[in-house]
């Protein structure tokens, strides 16, 4: 079947086609009920149980694709898309610069707009310099040899420090626009640990989430440049907004599911009120009379990493037979 034929009237979706991004993606879309199958090497899938098509690509390229209105949903790292914007700026200055535009004929890019944060793909862009050497912060490396795969992030955060350096502000677009980076910034495109110890780097701009990576290249961050993690964007003209609201909702939905459990226990009525504050709920406990006089039944979402001591907590002002149920998905406006 000719796919890209079959796109007509398709909310299209971007995911993440590889790497740190796709699993976690796919058990979302599972959740959501968005139903595909993926055909052998093709990057395009029709759901077939909703009027979507998902679209594989580079986390790196989504931006792209939603920023321009080409796509109208897509999950990415918050990292890619404040690169994305970053580029976005860089060229806009370089247009003003080689005046054949004034800033106000610069048509304004449509750019994507965050619709939540998933939960997952939590890591840093971090400066990273030799554990043993000299440098000890951002501002050390000015006018040094820097790689990354995150060039216009690196670009603008030495522009930062070098303005700092030199006394200006961002705010004096002509200096600002005139001026070249003294810091050299050199493009990679993945293994950006290594470029130090082989000599290409004095220092990175590269992701970290475990710190191993960073760890065992004999390297130590310096400053954070973005806290990331994986994020649902919208283009700001989607073609079909209230599928968008949809998707958005289900995903919210499996999202909500993943972080909370229910909280089920017994409490004497007189210590109900002790109970409830350890359990409030989301909006709030419901709460049930049992048979027997004087008790009644608690049920609450607890969130999942806090469950331990609240089971204490609980324990501690006399509830008993407490249940800790999975969630499977909700729903809530
Ligand atoms: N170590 C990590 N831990 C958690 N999330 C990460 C990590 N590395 C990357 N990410 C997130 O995943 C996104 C995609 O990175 P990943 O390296 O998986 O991409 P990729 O498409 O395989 O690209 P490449 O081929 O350049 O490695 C990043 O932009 C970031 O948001
Ligand atoms: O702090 P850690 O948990 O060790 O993770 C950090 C590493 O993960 C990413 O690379 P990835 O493994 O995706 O491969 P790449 O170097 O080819 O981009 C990132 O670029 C770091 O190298």
């Amino acid at each position: 079947m000719d796919l890209v034929n079959h796109l007509e009237g398709r909310l299209l979706f971007a995911v993440p086609k590889k790497g740190r991004l796709l699993q976690a993606s796919l058990n979302l879309l599972e959740g959501a009920d968005i139903q595909f199958r993926r055909e052998n090497r093709l990057d395009i899938a029709l759901v077939k149980n909703l009027p979507i098509a998902l679209v594989f690509l580079p986390a790196a390229d989504i931006p792209t694709f939603v920023g321009e209105g080409r796509v109208d949903l897509g999950i990415t790292g918050l990292d890619q898309v404040q690169e994305h914007d970053a580029g976005v700026r860089e060229g806009a200055r370089v247009r003003r610069m080689s005046g054949a535009v004034s800033p106000d004929q610069i048509a304004k890019p449509q750019g994507c707009e965050t619709v939540m944060e998933l939960g997952f793909g939590a890591c840093r862009l971090q400066v990273q310099v030799p554990a043993k050497g000299e440098y000890v912060e951002g501002k050390d490396l000015i006018g040094k040899n820097i790689g990354t795969s995150f060039v216009h992030l690196a670009q603008e955060y030495f522009a930062r420090l070098e303005l700092a350096q030199d006394g200006l502000t961002n705010g004096d677009r002509v200096v600002v626009d005139g001026r070249k980076l003294r810091t050299k910034i050199i493009e990679l495109s993945g293994s950006v640990e290594a470029a130090c110890a082989l000599g290409v780097a004095d220092g990175i701009v590269d992701l970290v989430e475990s710190g191993e990576t960073m760890k065992a290249a004999g390297l130590k961050a310096i400053d954070t440049v973005v806290d990331s993690s994986a994020i649902l964007i919208k283009s700001k003209a989607p073609s079909n907004p209230a599928m968008v609201d949809l998707i958005a909702s289900r995903i919210g939905g499996v999202i909500t599911a993943q972080k909370y459990v229910l909280c089920q226990y017994n409490v004497a009525r007189a210590r109900l009120a002790e109970a409830t504050r350890v359990t409030p709920g989301k909006r709030a406990p419901t709460i049930t009379s049992l048979e027997e006089e004087g008790w009644v039944a608690v049920s609450a979402m607890v969130e999942k990493k806090r469950i331990a001591p609240v089971m204490d907590e609980l324990t501690k002002v006399g509830a008993t037979d407490i249940l800790v149920l999975d969630i499977h998905n909700t729903r809530s406006s």
